[in-house]
């Protein structure tokens, strides 16, 4: 297993947020991660990659403990993390924030007398044509679609080289056809990447979840299946119940 998770627990001021027995994820799998508001998806996300301290628990990537490490240490472990909110550089174009996010991978000092290479040319060339993003290589980031906005951010994590990506909800506020691009493009990227989603939309939790999904309710995991067998499973939809009826339906 590429990421192995055992008892991983988090409180905030005596509110359990996460409470896990056990998630692992294999090599190049892709997994999607769903359930209500408040569930802790976000919460498991940050403590994976750094952002937020766990109470307790183990997490082993690549075999090795990464467990209490910093940000940092854990970017350079090879886990790449897209957050909800944009991160690029409005005024900058999209060019240059993909120079920027390739420079970022060197420490501080490199990048201050980092030139570029045709090898790095090649490098943002490729994952622009990936996130379909080579039609708008000079306009100002400010100034794309949210659609692009999202393909942005997620190409600048593509430019880290991470073994494993932590996406954020990255259908939120997209049209119908932005949103099934996004499927495609993640589809296209679990080719070579290791992937964890975290999505509310079920029609585009069907298009990319040809694994398994997890489902999280108040930190715990109810339970993991097929797509199918989550959208049938009366756990979930009592869980969903009540909640979004909108979301209900589409199960
Ligand atoms: N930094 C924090 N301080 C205090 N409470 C927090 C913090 N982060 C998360 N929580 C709480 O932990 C619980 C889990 O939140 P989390 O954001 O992980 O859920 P989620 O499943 O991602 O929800 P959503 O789908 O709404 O984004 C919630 O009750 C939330 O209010």
């Amino acid at each position: 297993m590429l990421l192995n998770v055992n008892n991983l627990s988090v409180s905030f001021g005596g509110v359990h947020a996460l409470d896990l027995d056990h998630f692992s994820l294999r090599d190049k799998e892709l997994r999607v991660i769903i359930g209500p508001n408040g569930a802790g998806k976000s919460t498991f996300l940050d403590i994976i990659c750094g952002k937020t301290k766990a109470d307790k628990g183990e997490i082993t990537f690549n075999g090795k403990s990464i467990f209490g490490k910093s940000e940092v240490k854990i970017a350079e472990a090879g886990i790449g993390r897209k957050f909800q909110k944009p991160s690029v550089f409005p005024g900058l174009t999209v060019y240059d924030n993909l120079l920027l996010a390739a420079k970022m991978k060197k420490d501080i000092f490199t990048s201050l007398f980092f030139k570029s290479t045709p090898a790095l040319e090649e490098k943002i060339h490729h994952v622009a044509v990936k996130l379909s993003l080579t039609n708008v290589m000079y306009k100002p980031a400010g100034d794309l679609s949210h659609g692009q906005k999202q393909w942005l951010e997620i190409a600048i994590v593509v430019l880290q080289d991470p073994t494993l990506m932590l996406i954020d909800e990255p259908a939120a506020g997209m049209s119908d056809e932005e949103t099934e691009s996004t499927g495609a493009l993640l589809l296209e990227l679990s080719k070579s990447h290791s992937i964890i989603v975290i999505e509310h939309d079920m029609k585009f939790v069907e298009q990319i979840a040809n694994e398994l999904v997890t489902v999280l309710v108040r930190g715990k995991r109810l339970m993991e299946g097929t797509f199918a067998e989550v959208k049938n499973d009366q756990r979930v939809i009592d869980c969903y119940l009540g909640r979004t009826n909108a979301q209900l339906e589409t199960l």
